[in-house]
């Protein structure tokens, strides 16, 4: 367990602790069911890993709890308010609370890195130019950026400036809890791991609830403190790392248990 606040969130059952709440939410897509009665809840200040087969559903889900694709049956509760029954301004608000880096980062390629932080500011709050562009370094800088970065277009970063880009457009509101899809992906595993370090210190400094889909088992080793694994159109299951490595189910065995897994479990343990 990393520090005082994930310690807190791991031990946390109070409904006030819980900020993410998911209760048996069914989606089908073109007529195929994706996701079955899914139940799954996420504590304040805890970084969940949340894995999956591919095709298994994890963004399906991900978009579902964003208001992206239409459920067809289930609740979903933000801070702890029913999103079915929110007010538009009450909607709004939860919004200006979530903070999102889709997978590919999903810069915009024609804007410069502090026009893409400011993407979100532009959208949900009314700030003079010269304040947005405070703000908009300040975020740059929060996520190991230099200065100069602030000017470039995302054709000129790497993978890993362009996620830490991304990220930093996430933060742009301060929010409470930020949904990240496959942060690692495609970088290579020194910057993968700085990406992971950058995310723990994050958490730890502003208070941040992390819900990060990964495939990286380094990811789920080294910062996450709690997992959540989609098998069967639900969540099959949950809990820390050392719960995925005693799991006998087959799926959750053959991932956390495969040769690649057991070197970074001696790693981690040494
Ligand atoms: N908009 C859509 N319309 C129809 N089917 C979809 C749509 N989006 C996803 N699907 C289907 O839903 C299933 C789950 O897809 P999803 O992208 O959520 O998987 P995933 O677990 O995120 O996979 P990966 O790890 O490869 O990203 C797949 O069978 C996919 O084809």
């Amino acid at each position: 367990m990393k520090n005082s606040k994930a310690i807190k969130a791991a031990q946390g059952t109070d409904e006030g602790d819980i900020v993410l709440s998911v209760r048996d939410i069914t989606v089908s897509l073109d007529d195929k069911l994706i996701l079955d009665k899914l139940a799954l809840d996420i504590k304040r200040g805890e970084i969940l890993g949340f894995v999956g087969a591919s095709g298994a559903g994890k963004s399906v889900l991900l978009r579902t709890i964003l208001g992206l694709l239409h459920k067809q049956a289930g609740t979903i509760k933000l801070f702890g308010l029913d999103l079915d029954k929110a007010s538009d301004i009450e909607r709004l608000r939860i919004d200006m609370r979530l903070g999102v880096l889709f997978q590919h980062g999903a810069l915009f390629s024609a804007l410069t890195v502090q026009e893409n932080v400011q993407v979100p500011m532009r959208e949900y709050l009314d700030l003079p130019k010269k304040l947005m562009d405070e703000l908009a370094l300040l975020k740059i800088e929060l996520v190991g950026l230099p200065p100069d970065a602030a000017q470039k277009f995302p054709s000129e970063l790497s993978g890993g400036m362009i996620k830490r880009a991304a990220l930093a457009r996430a933060l742009a509101l301060d929010p409470d809890i930020v949904f990240l899809d496959e942060p690692t992906s495609g970088l290579d595993p020194i910057s993968a791991s700085e990406f992971d370090e950058l995310v723990v210190k994050l958490r730890d400094t502003m208070d941040l609830t992390v819900y990060m889909v990964t495939h990286d088992l380094d990811t789920l080793f080294t910062a996450c403190d709690r997992v959540a694994v989609l098998g069967n159109k639900k969540i099959l299951v949950e809990g820390t790392i050392d719960d995925m490595l005693k799991s006998e189910e087959p799926w959750v065995k053959s991932y956390f248990r495969g040769k690649r897994a057991r070197q970074l479990d001696l790693a981690a343990r040494a």
